[in-house]
């Protein structure tokens, strides 16, 4: 059956995890002469549970709502709910991972020590913290690796290590930020199934920014196309595609089509705009 992207939003509304609500961001003094409108009037609900895709073009304030439901950034104007509470509440209460497309370990740190990390702020204890970041490395496909540090490992072993770090305290949302961006192919798709598998049987509600309407239609439940900047949602694409997915669902029709009404809606944009 095909959900038509209309309903979408009132089925995440039903119980959100995460709500923008009529969200506008500008940089520096708003109406000033060097002023940037990155976002404008965003409304977005994702449900728990549900893997939602960012695409739009560069500078269209993708990472900036990102950066907001963290915490990192708080909107000019309108409202964001994560789990219930504001931004600055979930993230205190280590409701929020986050991964950027640089794993941004710390190079001074083992992968285990890296991994245990948000533990230690947390105040977890010692053999808590090394049995749950065991459990993580494992999940992650990294055993054996524990003692090593992030400059021996190749690029998708980070990022590996860096989502077993972002997963420790069990966040009830993740934030991915390009995590895939700077791999090559065969890594990238070969992640994308772990993230998959992960997000699924952990039921983690994820918001994924990525350039790739295919890796968007791959991996969601909905993919949110925005405007040039100032970003502003263009179109929700409902991904009716079974789950379990696997890569081979890229050859299916439904696929096929879903990618290029994706990427026609970002051509789109752009024609808008000129
Ligand atoms: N701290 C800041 N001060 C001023 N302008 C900023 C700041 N952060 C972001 N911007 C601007 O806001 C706009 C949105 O940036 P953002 O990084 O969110 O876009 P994006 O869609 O993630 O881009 P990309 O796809 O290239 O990563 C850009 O024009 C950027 O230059």
């Amino acid at each position: 059956m095909t959900r038509s992207s209309v309903e979408a939003p009132a089925r995440a509304a039903a119980s959100p995890l995460v709500s923008f609500s009529g969200v506008g961001v500008v940089f520096g003094s708003t109406g000033g002469h060097g002023a940037v409108r990155a976002l404008e009037d965003v409304t977005l609900a994702l449900a728990e549970g549900e893997f939602v895709s960012l695409v739009g073009p560069s500078g269209c304030g993708k990472s900036t709502l990102l950066r907001i439901a963290a915490d990192l950034l708080a909107p000019t104007t309108g409202t964001v709910e994560v789990a219930g509470q504001s931004p600055r509440a979930a993230r205190l209460r280590r409701d929020i991972g986050f991964v950027f497309q640089d794993s941004a370990l710390l190079e001074w740190r083992s992968i285990i020590d890296n991994v245990m990390l948000p533990l230690e702020l947390k105040g977890v204890s010692l053999v808590e913290r090394r049995e749950r970041a065991g459990d993580l490395i494992r999940l992650v496909g990294l055993s054996g690796f524990e003692r090593a540090f992030p400059r021996q490992l190749s690029g998708g072993m980070r990022q590996r290590a860096s989502i077993a770090r972002a997963m420790s305290t069990a966040p009830k949302v993740l934030l991915m930020d390009e995590p895939f961006g700077a791999l090559d192919q065969i890594t990238r798709d070969r992640l994308n199934m772990e993230l998959l598998e992960l997000s699924q049987r952990q039921r983690m509600t994820v918001l994924f920014v990525t350039h790739s309407i295919r890796e968007a239609v791959l991996l969601s439940d909905r993919v949110v196309v925005m405007s040039p900047r100032p970003g502003r949602i263009r179109q929700v694409l409902d991904i009716d595609l079974a789950r379990p997915r696997h890569l081979a669902v890229r050859n299916d029709a439904r696929f096929i089509a879903l990618a290029q009404q994706g990427l026609a809606e970002l051509e789109g944009g752009f024609g808008d705009h000129g």
